[in-house]
Order: structure tokens, then sequence, then C-alpha cells
């Protein structure tokens, strides 16, 4: 929540006062180097060599300058001890608001001039300090240019809360900057790990640059680092008319260079309005090599006496009087010297950055944000039961095909044309003849089965009531997986029972594979020609994006059985990761490094290969390879099918802050490490990051509806992944009360996640735990042979209003446990169960 606030606030302050500081920040970088870039620009002006006479008192240049500007008093005389430098003077007017710096010859006391570029730098200086509005340093542009500074002390703040990683204490999840990073993945590093490397410094201008905004805040930080109220340091006496006797300074100077010779390259003396008394004579004077303008000692003399009154020592200040009497050279890190300059140079420049990538970050966030209302808008207006004359019905398992069919509403709504999107469960015989078109997209599960949430329409279909669908025309989108024998297989299955009830094709029924590209262009064309816009704008299409394996390891180390690992991803981009219990994460894996290597070597007599072995590498690294002694040339390599993605259920939630999988490692007859689970057990480094995606599955995600009602989560060895997702779920919302029944090999090695479990029947979360080890001789069964025993509890259960969900193997346990409960509730029951979401599964 605070968070949430937080970066509203932080969007909201950026896209107003973030211009204002970009503006601040290249204006102050122009600023950084004044004094070097205009004497370089006007050498001769400043140090035009040694004059012919000899040096003017400070009294006689004072009253020579004075009477060539009627009007003009001398506010400050900046002395050069440099022979061959010419002296720098501000004249302020005697009555009103002008100003003039020059350089003046030190023998004759001529006015020499401004340097060329002062126009320009005093531009920036108006623009720096209130944006050169209307009003100067009183007017509104001082205020925002306040405002703005504030806003830079936050923006510095709630962005290192905002950005801070999960891994605090790791350096480099704070400050390295990949900038293989693309789009706005680019834009949010630039802007949070820059925004790192600069957070001091912003600090710093910003409590600095407050100084000149605000007099409380300068009185404040005055009397917090001298312990003195600030009124005699912060402010300065206002004009006064008339004009007050001038001591002459000519005396108090000469005691001055007696006493201190050529120890000073730099003297300012500063005299007060004409109408104010000159109560003391000042020196400041700036040693040779001083790291900033303002390390300076003070020599104080009485005009009378011409004795010293103060001698004050840079060295000697306490800290908070030096940091007091600096603020500017801080301000511009001059204190710290020529670093601490370029330093604040780099980082004033880089001020406007965060401006532009803020701006791209909100305006892409706000796309997106516009893509997700017409998403949602699309399929609302697809969704309105009653508006047109089309159905799209979908029978989904893992939510590829629920997916599909509510893009193809929202591409259809973009071209005007209104559908209704359903499950196939809720497709009655009233519809189906209210209807003009029926599109229906189905996979197909198990071994050439419907998906569970289709099982009670495949019934129908088969035992209902002839329907008379002579008025319907349909199209068919049968997803499948040609590793399966019974390719598509419902899919063909609707196909002849509508034709059998009357109803004509729209188009030949689409069979599609994973990445059948022509399948999907076929699918694209049957829509268009039903009226669907040609954009994908706005559809769901979800991007593989790199996560970092952050943890692994093994669940059953000393077990005989085949290696079961607890796997922990992060994003590698900065970004907030969103998935429910249930979803599905799919994996674009790679092959093992020493493979590939193995390959290259193998075909090293190949030199165009071995040419190009790099690029060859990187594609050969996520290609399904050819044998070592099959000869392999460029065009080949670029041939080879893109290794096959694989899919395994969330074992954790958003909130968890990691992505987990739980994944058994498997071995092919070979000996070698499946494809999926090779990459992700054994060659993939903890540390390094995958391509991943994290699908919806609303068929395996509870029912908000349902939310708080128990569930009977039942499954066997790596289907504790998508169980505990749930339970976590469940744990996180506060609800209590659920029934695990779990079936593993060994208590002693295959105790999955035995501490987490014993946490939740101690909180309540599980009321119910039933465990079966088939291995153990005390226990020796399989899950689904807990179930008789179970059978009235279920029922009850179920009569509570239980929800039933299943994960792990379909072989064997999913299709003993559905045996189990078919025979516990019946056949209707579990259909019913099914269409009404209470019996969820995800099995593999
Ligand atoms: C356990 C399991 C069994 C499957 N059986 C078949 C099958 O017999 N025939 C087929 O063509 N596809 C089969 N598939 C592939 C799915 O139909 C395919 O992945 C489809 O895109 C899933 O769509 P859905 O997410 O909407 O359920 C099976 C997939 C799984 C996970």
């Amino acid at each position: 929540m605070t968070k949430r606030v937080f970066f509203q606030i932080h969007w909201f302050l950026g896209i107003t006062a973030g211009i204002v500081l970009a503006l601040m920040g290249v204006t102050g970088a122009a600023m950084s180097f004044e004094d070097e870039i205009t004497e370089a620009l006007s050498p001769t002006l400043f140090a035009p060599g040694v004059p012919a006479g000899a040096d003017m008192s400070p009294d006689r240049l004072i009253a020579r300058v004075e009477a060539d500007h009627p009007g003009y008093y001398v506010a400050r005389l900046d002395w050069e001890t440099a022979r061959d430098r010419t002296h720098a003077i501000r004249l302020l007017a005697s009555e009103g608001r002008g100003r003039m710096q020059g350089q003046v010859d030190r023998a004759t006391g001529r006015w020499l001039g401004e340097p060329a570029g002062a126009g320009f730098f005093h531009l920036m200086d108006e623009l720096h300090r209130w944006l050169a509005l209307p009003g100067g340093g009183n007017g509104v542009g001082r205020q925002i240019t306040a405002f703005s500074a504030i806003s830079l002390i936050f923006f510095a703040l709630s962005g290192l809360y905002l950005r801070w990683p999960r891994q605090a204490l790791d350096w480099r999840a704070w400050m390295v900057l990949d900038l293989r990073k693309t789009g706005r993945n680019l834009w949010r590093a630039l802007h949070v790990v820059i925004g790192t490397w600069v957070l001091l410094f912003y600090l710093l201008s910003a409590l600095t640059g407050l100084w000149w905004s605000y007099d409380w805040y300068r009185q404040s930080v005055i009397y917090a680092l001298t312990g003195k109220a600030g009124g005699e340091e912060g402010r300065r006496e206002g004009k006064k008319d008339g004009i007050a006797p001038r001591p002459a300074i000519d005396p108090a100077w000469t005691a001055f260079r007696r006493a201190t010779g050529d120890d000073y390259v730099w003297v300012r003396i500063a005299r007060p309005a004409p109408a104010q008394p000159m109560k003391t004579i000042n020196f400041d004077a700036r040693p040779e090599g001083a790291r900033h303008l303002r390390q300076t000692d003070r020599y104080s003399y009485d005009p009378e006496t011409i004795a010293v009154t103060k001698r004050d020592l840079y060295d000697r200040r306490p800290l908070g009087t030096i940091i007091t009497q600096s603020m500017f050279e801080l301000h511009r890190g001059a204190f710290f010297g020529l670093p601490g300059r370029i330093a604040l140079l780099l980082t004033s420049l880089t001020m406007p950055l965060f401006t532009v990538t803020g701006y791209l970050l909100y305006l892409s966030r706000r796309r997106r944000k516009r893509e997700a209302k017409a998403l949602e808008a699309g399929i609302t207006v697809a969704a309105g039961a009653g508006t047109g004359d089309l159905l799209i019905a979908y029978a989904s398992q893992t939510g590829t095909a629920e997916i599909r069919a509510r893009n193809a509403a929202l591409a259809l709504a973009q071209g005007g044309v209104r559908a209704q999107v359903l499950p196939v469960g809720k497709l009655t015989p009233a519809l189906l003849a209210q209807n003009q078109r029926l599109l229906f997209v189905a996979s197909t599960y198990g071994e050439g089965e419907p998906p569970d949430m289709a099982r009670g329409f495949a019934t129908r279909m088969v035992n209902g009531d002839a329907l008379d669908l002579g008025h319907l025309r349909y199209g068919i989108l049968a997803l499948g997986d040609r590793e399966y024998p019974d390719f598509c297989a419902f899919g063909q299955k609707v196909d002849p029972w509508l034709r059998g009830a009357g109803a004509t094709a729209l188009f030949p029924l689409i069979a599609m594979d994973h990445g059948d590209q022509a399948a999907e262009q076929q699918w694209d064309a049957a829509l268009h020609d039903l009226g669907a816009a040609d954009a994908r704008r706005g559809q769901t299409v979800i991007p593989f994006i790199a996560w970092t394996l952050v943890a692994r390891h093994v669940l059953n180390p000393q077990s005989d059985a085949l290696k079961a690992f607890h796997l922990q991803f992060e994003p590698a981009a900065d970004m907030d990761a969103m998935w429910e219990a249930g979803d599905i994460v799919e994996v674009q894996p790679c092959n093992a490094p020493e493979t590939v290597d193995a390959l290259l070597v193998a075909q090293a007599q190949d030199t165009d290969l071995l040419d190009r072995s790099t690029a060859l590498r990187d594609h050969l690294m996520t290609a399904m390879l050819p044998d070592h002694d099959q000869p392999m040339t460029m065009d080949s390599a670029r041939a080879l099918r893109p290794l096959p993605v694989r899919e395994y259920s969330a074992a954790s939630i958003a909130a968890d802050g990691t992505l987990d999988l739980v994944i058994r490692q498997v071995r092919g007859d070979d000996g070698r490490l499946g494809i999926g689970s090779g990459w992700l057990t054994a060659h993939m480094p903890v540390g390094s990051t995958t391509l991943l995606r994290v699908r919806p599955n609303p068929g395996f995600r509870t029912d908000p509806a349902q939310g708080g009602q128990p569930l009977i989560l039942i499954g066997n060895g790596t289907g504790i992944a998508g169980l505990r997702a749930h339970l976590r779920a469940q744990a996180h919302d506060g609800h209590k009360g659920h029934w695990l029944l779990f079936g593993e090999r060994s208590r002693r090695h295959e105790s999955f996640f035995d501490d987490e479990l014993s946490a939740w029947i101690e909180d309540g979360t599980l009321t119910r735990l039933d465990r079966s080890f088939s291995r153990d001789s005390d226990c020796a069964r399989y899950v689904q042979d807990m179930l008789p025993d179970a059978a009235s509890a279920l029922t009850d259960w179920i009569d509570r209003g239980a929800t039933i969900l299943v994960c792990g193997s379909l072989d064997g346990m999913a299709q003993g446990v559905h045996d189990g409960l078919v025979a516990i509730l019946g056949e209707n029951k579990l259909e019913t169960l099914a269409e009404e979401g209470r019996y969820r599964r995800d099995v593999y």
C-alpha cells in the first residue's frame, strides 16, 4: 500500500517537477566551469601581462572605477596578487537593482569590461535560480525551483525505497547496468541504476540548493551546524538612503600586506552600500593551492586604529562554520576539489535522463494500461450476452485455448463483430439455437481425451438428445501436440458431431501444434473472414523474459530415485511479475554448453563453421542438435528446429518474491538428461538466466467466488509444486482448513517441504494431511489407494462446498485418483464438479 502511494507520488512529481529539474541540471552543469570557460574565452582580459606602472592602491582603484561609473558603487574588489592578472570588480547601483561585473587594469584602474560569455552565464544563472521568470528571487520562479529541489529529495529517497532489490546485500543488484536490455527494461535500468549511482550527489545538490530557497531552512541549518542563530551569517542589511562615512581602506591594506606578504594569491575586499557604515575592514584571503574558492582566511581591521581585530583562519574554524560558509562550493561540488566539480557536472548533466526515461516509462505504462483496458473492454463487449450472433466456446485444460478464444473475441470486437466467449460446459441447446455462428477452440488432454471442463459436454455430445443445428455455421480450432498419438483428437470428435447435427463448416478444422505458423495463419485468415481486425493489438501475448536462477537444491539427496530439485527464480530485470497459484511456467530450455562445444569440435574441419563459431554456438544452444558425425553446414545448422518449450507448474505465488519450480530429472534410454530438466537442474548455473513466461491457467486457479471454501489437494511427486502454490496462496490470504493427500516413494528421502507442511498443520492452514509412501513397508500404497478409506470424509467435504485440486502425473496417479473419485462421488457428480470449477487438475 505504502509502496503504491510512493509510486504514484514519484510518478506525479516526476512528470511535473521533473521538467524543471532537468532544466536546473543542465543550467547548473553549464555553470560548473564558468570561471575556466570565461577566462579561456578572453585570456587577455584576465591575464594581460605585467603592467608598466605600479599597482594602484585599493582606495585609488575604487575611486577611479566609481568615477567612471556614476550611480554605482564598488561592492567587491577581488584583488589578484599575481601582477600579470587583472582585478575583478563588482559594481552595484546605488539605487535600484543594477549590477555590473568586470575586470579592471591594476595599474590604471581602467574598466576593461565584462568577459565574453557573461550574458550567457547570466542567463544560465537566472534559469537555474528562478527559471528566468519575472520577479527574480522573489517571484514565482524561485518558488518553483524551491519546490523542485524538495521534490528531488523525495525522488532520491522514494526511488531508493521503490527499487530496493530483493538481494539487497549484493552490490551488483544495486549498481550494475545491463545495457543488453532493450525497450522498457532498458529505460527502467537506466532510470534506477544510474539513479542509484547519482543518488548521493542529488541529495547534496538539493539539500544545499534549498539554502537559497527558504530563509527558515538557511537559519535552521546554521543553527544545527553552528549552534548560533543565523541572523548575522544569513541576512544582509537592506539598502538605506544617504551616505555613511567611508573609512579609507589603504592603511589597513598596507598593514595586511606587510603582515602577510605574498602568502595569499587572492584577496576579496567587500564594501557595504554607501548608506551603511563600514565598521570593520575585512580581507578574505585565499592561499595558493586552496581546494575551493571559499577556503579563505579573514583578517578584520579597525579602520580607526588599523589594529587587527580578528584573525579568522579557515583551518581553525569548526566544521559546521566551514560548511555554512561554503554552501555554494558544496552545492557545485568544488568543496571536494576538482573531482567533486567533475562529479557534480556529470550528475547534473544526467538529470534530464531521469526526466526522459521517467516519461518513457510513464507513457509505456499508460499504453499498457490502455491496452489492458481495451482487452478487458473488448472481451466484455465480446462477452455481452445476446448482443451478437457469434459464440466462441473454449475447452481448455491449461489455459491456452481460453486465451486464444478471448483473443479471437477481441480481434472480432475490434473489427466491430460482437461475440460471446464461454466455456464449453455452458454451451446449452438454447444458446446454440439463438446463435448463427459458433467458433470452437478446444485442446486435447490425457490420451486423446477432452479437457476436464469439457468432459460433461463430451458425454452429452455422445449420449444427449440429437440436436438440429441446421441454422448454425461453425469453425473449429483444435489445439494439440503431435508428440501425442491422438493429435487434436477432441477437436476432431466435435467436428463430425456438429456436422451430424446439420451445422455447416465456415472453414475446415484447423489443427494447431505449438509454434505451428501455418495453422496460425489459417486461424488469422478465418477470423479475418468473419470480420476480425487484422491487428493483434491489445491481445494477450505473453512474452518470454529472462529470469535469474537464484537458488537450486536437491529435495531428495540420499534417495536412489531420480533427483527432484527445488528451483527459485527472480526476474533478471527489475519488474513486478504477476502470477497466481495454478499457473503454468513455460521454459525455453538450452542445450548443455559442453555438448554444443563437443559438436563444434567434431565439426571443426569445416572452417566456414569455425569462423562463425560464436554466432553458431549461440544458435546451437537452443536448437535440436544433430549427431556428431552428421556433417553440418551453416545452412543446415540454421535449419535445425528450436528446442521445444517445456512446461512446469508454478510452485510459489507472486507475493513470495520468487518463482519456484519443482523439477525431477528425467533421463532418456541413452542415459542423457531430458531437454527441460537437464537444462534447469544440471546445465544451467545458479546465478545465470533463462527465458521463461508464466501463462495464466484459469483451469487450475481457484475461483475467487469460492474463496474461503475448503480445498482438497491431491497429488504425487513433483505435483507438490502446484499444490504448494495453492497452499501458499491460502496461507497468504489467511484461509484455513484444507486437506492435503500426497504420495511419494519414501518417508525418509522424499518428505518434500516437510517443514512447511508441519507449519501449515500447526497454524491450521491444513486441518488434515494424509501422506502415502509407496516404498515404505509400513505404508506401501499410492495416493489413490488412500481414497477408499477417506470416502465418507471426502463426500462430507464436497457437500460442504470443497473444491478438489489434483496435481501430478497423469499416468497412474491422476487416472487412479479420478477412478477413485468416480467410485466415491459418481461420474455425473464429478463432471458437474468439473463444470462448476470444483474439480480442477494440472496433470501431465
Ligand atoms: C497431460 C497432457 C496430455 C496431452 N494429450 C494430448 C493428446 O492426446 N493429443 C494432443 O493432440 N495433444 C495433447 N496434449 C497437448 C495439449 O492439447 C496442448 O498442449 C494444448 O495446447 C493445451 O491447451 P490448453 O492449455 O488449452 O489445455 C496433451 C498435453 C498434456 C499436458
